[in-house]
């Protein structure tokens, strides 16, 4: 579990994050909502220690991570939006083996681990390939295996649909709800309301606040509050909406409800 109580960061005097109050249950697939320089970034990084707060608390199952960076990070694992930020070993296998490798994992073992994560995003051939001969979606796959190699109870994931064609955007969707299936807790943030639909709950955020948090219907499905904070309202909500339907998660849950109505 994640508990935010308080919580206030500033950049060289600029106050960014102002006064977070949230918890994020265990196994959740929660997501954070809010238009560019809503703070999510920032928010995010304070999740495993990355930034400290100038003010108030993060507590990770009870762990505080400023004060616990090493095990903090054994517990989340954080992707990154830019998969540059994350990899730097010549190879796909060295990129991917370097946590567990400082989690003290040697030989055989090391090489399952990799391997392991690597099948786990579709990757397994990649092993022996030069990192920066990559492709940005092929490059994003790798990044998240680095994090899956840790093993740890929560992955987060910074716009993690930011650049990816559509195979790609379907493949990392499929990934957040196998991990929760597997009873992860799954963090994600973006500014693009239509991807959260996976989400349990949505916190929506603007300038260094959480405004609401709320199911996707409830976020989602709320046009008014989506424009007020600059975002985009996803065309499948509007259509529903006019119609006076329920709010689909998905495209097929949409021809399911279409199907019934129409009969
Ligand atoms: N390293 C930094 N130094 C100074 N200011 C920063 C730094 N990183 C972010 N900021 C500022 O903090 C604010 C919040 O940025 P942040 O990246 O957390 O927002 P975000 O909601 O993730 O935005 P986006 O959707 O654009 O990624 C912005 O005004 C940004 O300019």
């Amino acid at each position: 579990m994640i508990e935010l109580r308080d919580l206030y960061f500033s950049y060289s005097g600029s106050e960014v994050l102002r006064g977070i109050n949230l918890a994020i249950e265990k196994g959740e697939l929660f997501g954070f909502l809010g238009p560019n320089g809503a703070g999510k970034s920032t928010l995010l990084l304070h999740f495993n220690g990355i930034l400290r707060p100038k003010k108030g608390k993060v507590l990770v199952d009870g762990l505080d991570p400023s004060k616990k960076p090493r095990e903090a990070r054994r517990k989340v694992g954080i992707v990154f939006q830019d998969p540059n930020d994350q990899l730097f070993s010549p190879t796909v296998f060295e990129d991917v083996a370097f946590g567990p490798y400082n989690l003290g994992l040697r030989g055989e073992k090391l090489r399952e681990r990799v391997l392991w994560a690597l099948r786990k995003v579709g990757m397994e051939n990649y092993a022996d390939r030069e990192t920066k001969e990559l492709s940005f979606g092929e490059k994003k796959r790798i990044a998240i295996a680095t994090v899956l190699a840790m093993k740890p109870q929560i992955i987060v994931f910074d716009e993690p649909f930011a650049n990816l064609d559509f195979r790609g955007k379907r493949l990392m969707r499929e990934l957040m709800l196998e991990l929760k299936g597997e009873g992860k807790t799954v963090i994600l943030a973006s500014h693009e309301a239509d991807y959260l639909s996976l989400c349990d709950r949505i916190a929506l955020m603007d300038r260094g606040r959480i405004i609401t948090v709320g199911t996707p219907e409830e976020i989602l499905g709320n046009p008014g509050l989506l424009r007020e904070h600059n975002l985009d309202v996803p065309p499948l909500v509007e259509l529903f909406l006019n119609l006076g339907l329920p709010v689909p998660k998905s495209v097929n849950e949409g021809v399911e409800i279409l199907r019934k109505w129409r009969a």
